[in-house]
């Protein structure tokens, strides 16, 4: 028998401001799998997102050991219907081990802009390449986002600015917000994530404003199919959050095809995870740039170092390993 797997845990600390929906994220836990084979080795990270995975951390642990207990033996992994993040974790883990994961990453992020904007501003003029950053909205008064967004475009030229409303919007504070960039500066938002409630509100006010939007949350909905749509510049695809490797692939060709760009995005992986993130987003989707600043919510990295992060490193070799068979 060569194969051999092993499946560790991992708790990392975040940095005290990280909220989701509503609750605080204190720690971010996780399993992490390796597989051998041979002289090879391929990791793959599970790690349902509180609030945003419908598995427990500790339904996606039984669900890998089972699935680990039959690849050890020999069989072949259905991940047809496995929870996302396990799927993710485990197709990701056979990748690396079948030596197809390129080991060159993008690591070209859009910047997260968390509040203050001449900080972004003096940051992105640093940055090689077309300006592309992130802003959350929905958050505060629409009325201020639209203040905010309105100035970013005008500070910077050439931006291509992200927004992401996370669906926090009623159509009259997604028209509130849209009242406040003004119609010049409108091409300047690459996109704005999931504005409404209902993916109907949200290209109801795309059509109306002539702001572009994406889909991210609506990528999950069940039955979701891609399709061109007058508006829809761009869908998010989070992969822990959306499944297997091969899920993703199909949904960045599909968005292709459609003529929407394909944004590998971060669901809070750990390094190790994200940068297989990276990894995944300059072999399939090279044109793009990711949507992964995120190590900045942590306060430690896992195994993998993510370039210019000063954070500490904690390796796999000290985890518990909380899985293996002989
Ligand atoms: O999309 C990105 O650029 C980074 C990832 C990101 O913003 C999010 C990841 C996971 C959960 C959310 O809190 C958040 C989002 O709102 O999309
Ligand atoms: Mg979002």
């Amino acid at each position: 028998m060569t194969r051999h797997a092993k499946l560790y845990q991992y708790q990392l600390p975040m940095d005290s401001g990280v909220i989701l929906r509503a609750q605080r994220l204190a720690m971010r836990e996780g399993w992490v799998v390796e597989l051998r084979d041979g002289g090879r080795v391929g990791y793959g990270e599970i790690a349902p997102l509180p609030e945003f995975s419908t598995e427990s951390l500790s339904q996606a642990g039984e669900q890998a050991q089972t699935l680990l207990t039959q690849w050890q033996a020999g069989g072949s992994l259905d991940l047809s219907d496995t929870y996302p993040s396990v799927a993710f974790g485990l197709s990701m883990a056979l990748l690396e081990l079948a030596g197809e994961l390129p080991a060159q990453g993008n690591y070209q992020v859009a910047p997260l802009c968390s509040g203050d904007p001449d900080e972004l501003v003096e940051h992105l003029s640093q940055l090689p390449g077309e300006p592309v950053a992130k802003m959350k909205v929905g958050m505060y008064e629409a009325v201020r986002d639209g203040m905010i967004a309105n100035m970013f475009i005008e500070a910077v030229p050439g931006i291509r600015l992200r927004l992401d409303a996370n669906r926090q919007w009623t159509p009259l504070k997604a028209r509130q917000f849209a009242k406040y960039v003004s119609p010049q500066h409108r091409a300047g938002i690459a996109f704005l994530e999931e504005p409404c409630r209902t993916p109907a509100e949200s290209l109801a006010f795309a059509e109306e404003t002539g702001i572009a939007i994406a889909w991210d949350e609506t990528v999950r909905d069940p039955g979701f199919t891609v399709k061109a749509e007058p508006g829809v510049a761009a869908i998010v695809i989070k992969p822990t959050l959306v499944g297997s490797v091969q899920r993703c692939l199909d949904l960045v060709a599909d968005a292709r095809e459609a003529g929407l760009i394909p944004v590998i995005s971060s669901s809070l992986e750990s390094s190790l995870g994200l940068g297989q993130l990276a990894r995944l987003a300059a072999w399939q989707t090279p044109e793009v740039v990711p949507g992964l600043d995120t190590m900045q919510l942590f306060q430690a990295q896992l195994e993998t170092p993510w370039p210019d992060c000063a954070l500490p490193i904690t390796p796999l070799s000290s985890l518990e390993v909380v899985w293996q068979q002989d």
